[in-house]
Order: C-alpha cells, then sequence, then structure tokens
C-alpha cells in the first residue's frame, strides 16, 4: 500500500480553481517532492493531504485513512511543518517541544531531535532570538515530535542562505534515514534535485510528470552549453560549420554556443587551431531546469 496516494485531487476557492487535477502515489521511505512555480496549487494539494482543506473533488488518502474523515488517525501519523510557521517570541526552543509533544500519545524524546537538528545548545534560547535556519529547524523539530511515519515539509529552506539551505537538507536525508516518508513542497530546482527520489511537476494545477530527477532530465534532448570571452573577435561562420553546433549567440563580449554533449571539444579544437584563447570558460549539462522548461514551456521564475 503507497504511503500517500492522491487521486484526481480537485480544489477551487470560490470561483479560482487552485488544483484542477493532481494524481500521485508516494511510496515508503521516499524523499517524494512537489516542484513548481507560486500559485501551481503545491500547498493546496498538501493541505488537502494535511486534512486541512477538503477536496472538491478525487480521492486523498494516508495510510489508509481519509485526512478529512479520519482526521484523527491522520494527525497521530502525519508531522506537518508549515509554511512560514511561526512561534511567540518568547518562547524558549525546549518550552515549544514540550507543549507540541503534549499532543501526542508517544512523542519522540525531545533532547533526542534538538540533537538531530544541532538546536542541543539553543534549548533555552527564546524563538525570537532565534536564526533563520534555527527556527527553520525548530519547525521541522515540532512536525517530528509525533514520531511521524510521514512528514510534510512546505518551503523548507525558503528565506535560508545557501549553508543553512544545505544544513537543512542533510536534516532532510536524517530524518527519511530514521524511515520516515517525506513529502517535501518546493520551488527551488537544486533541492529538488538533491534530495528527491521521485517529484511531481506541477503546473497550473495539473501533474505535468513525476518521475525522478534524472528521468525528467533525461526526457529532454541532451545539450551541453558553454560560455566564454574569446581573445579576439571570432567568426561565428567557422562555429556554426561544426556539427555539433546548435545555436552561437553573441552577449556583449561574451559568446553562448549550444550542442550536443560533444560541442565542448569540437568548439575548444576550432579555438585552438585559430589560436583564440576562451576565457571564463564555462560548461553547463542539461539540468532539472531544462526538463522543466520542456515540461511546462516556462521556467520556474516566470
Ligand atoms: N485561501 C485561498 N483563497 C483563495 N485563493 C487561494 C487561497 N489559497 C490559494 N489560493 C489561490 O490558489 C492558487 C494555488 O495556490 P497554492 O498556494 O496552492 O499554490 P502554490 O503552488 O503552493 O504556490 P506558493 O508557492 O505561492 O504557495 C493560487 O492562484 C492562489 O492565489
Amino acid at each position: 500500500m503507497p504511503v500517500i496516494e492522491v487521486r484526481n485531487l480537485r480544489k477551487r476557492y470560490r470561483r479560482r480553481v487552485a488544483v484542477e487535477d493532481v494524481s500521485f502515489t508516494v511510496e515508503r521511505g521516499e524523499i517524494f517532492g512537489i516542484l513548481g512555480p507560486n500559485g501551481a496549487g503545491k500547498t493546496t494539494t498538501v493541505e488537502c493531504v494535511e486534512g486541512l482543506r477538503r477536496p472538491d473533488g478525487g480521492t486523498v488518502s494516508v495510510l489508509g485513512f481519509d485526512p478529512v474523515r479520519d482526521a484523527a488517525e491522520v494527525r497521530a501519523r502525519l508531522g506537518a511543518q508549515l509554511q512560514e510557521s511561526r512561534l511567540p517570541n518568547r518562547m524558549k526552543v525546549r518550552e515549544a517541544l514540550d507543549l507540541y509533544a503534549s499532543f501526542y500519545a508517544n512523542p519522540a524524546d525531545p533532547d533526542e531531535l534538538l540533537d538531530m537538528l544541532d538546536l542541543a545548545d539553543r534549548r533555552d534560547a527564546r524563538f525570537g532570538k532565534l536564526s533563520g535556519g534555527q527556527q527553520q529547524r525548530l519547525s521541522i523539530a515540532l512536525a517530528l515530535v509525533g514520531n511521524p511515519e510521514v512528514a510534510v515539509l512546505d518551503e523548507l529552506t525558503t528565506g535560508l542562505d545557501p549553508q543553512a539551505r544545505r544544513d537543512t537538507w542533510a536534516m532532510v536525508e536524517r530524518i527519511r534515514d530514521r524511515g520516515v516518508t517525506v513529502l517535501l513542497v518546493t520551488h527551488f530546482m537544486e533541492e529538488a534535485e538533491r534530495l528527491c527520489d521521485r517529484l511531481a511537476v506541477i503546473d497550473a494545477g495539473r501533474v505535468v510528470a513525476v518521475d525522478s530527477p534524472a528521468g525528467l532530465v533525461a526526457r529532454v534532448q541532451p545539450e551541453q552549453r558553454i560560455r566564454f570571452r574569446p581573445s579576439r573577435p571570432l567568426d561565428d561562420a567557422l562555429l556554426r560549420a561544426l556539427p555539433e553546433v546548435r545555436s552561437v549567440e553573441k552577449r556583449g563580449e561574451r559568446v553562448v554556443i549550444t550542442g550536443t554533449p560533444e560541442v565542448l571539444h569540437a568548439v575548444t579544437s576550432v579555438l585552438a587551431r585559430n589560436q583564440i584563447i576562451a576565457a571564463g570558460l564555462r560548461v553547463e549539462q542539461t539540468g532539472l531546469d531544462d526538463a522543466f522548461v520542456a515540461l511546462t514551456g516556462r521556467t520556474l521564475e516566470d
């Protein structure tokens, strides 16, 4: 039995349809991502999984329970980290954990959670005095305090600096290693690529693909993109004549070339033959961003 099963979910707010048709299943022990731009319907979808919203159509099941009808069963087994959750500024870390632990029959050991989330030395600190990363880690601790089988994490690294973001990813992997199934909402490509075993790409209330990050990337034509500043002006025709080259574009002093996965080798040979040095050379391979554009026709930032 899948841990989470969403079938043809539909949800509207008055006349605005937030979720048109969303289906996916999450297996035990996975980190499953929901990736999509702002307003795609990600939060609405997970709120239906958490039982916070009643679907207008379709079905949702969590460990075999209906989150609306069997709310108590689902609440006991699912831990939710809400988007931008805030606590009173004066509340201490340990007080918050004890309070949340009191809602559950078999809570986790708060000290162990604080250790795992690198908050042990902040146990007596007040919420308002924590850094953004620490607040975020506390909200993850609160989602885990009920010893859930499933954790739902919504935009968990929004607003964090790159180091805090990487630390948080390591925490999520540790949670999964403890056997917790993780449903993760994100609009960061790097986060999805780095963390998720599988992803549902959602756009305008619909699932456009469900696959592993590598599987999604494999759906688009593999491409290499190189950028550099030539040490002297370069005749485009020399490059365009190469069978490996698909496009050549000049952006100021820089040249951007796309082509097959062998394009770097072909272009550097031509440059060497013409005694041109490529300064600031950068090479990019097809990634999840390209797959996202191919699937939805736009970038995440649109
Ligand atoms: N309570 C609400 N009342 C009315 N419309 C809403 C409500 N919540 C969300 N919406 C609308 O429904 C659509 C989907 O929103 P949702 O928050 O599910 O998307 P999202 O993908 O999670 O985006 P974000 O990352 O911005 O939270 C959006 O157009 C949003 O404006």
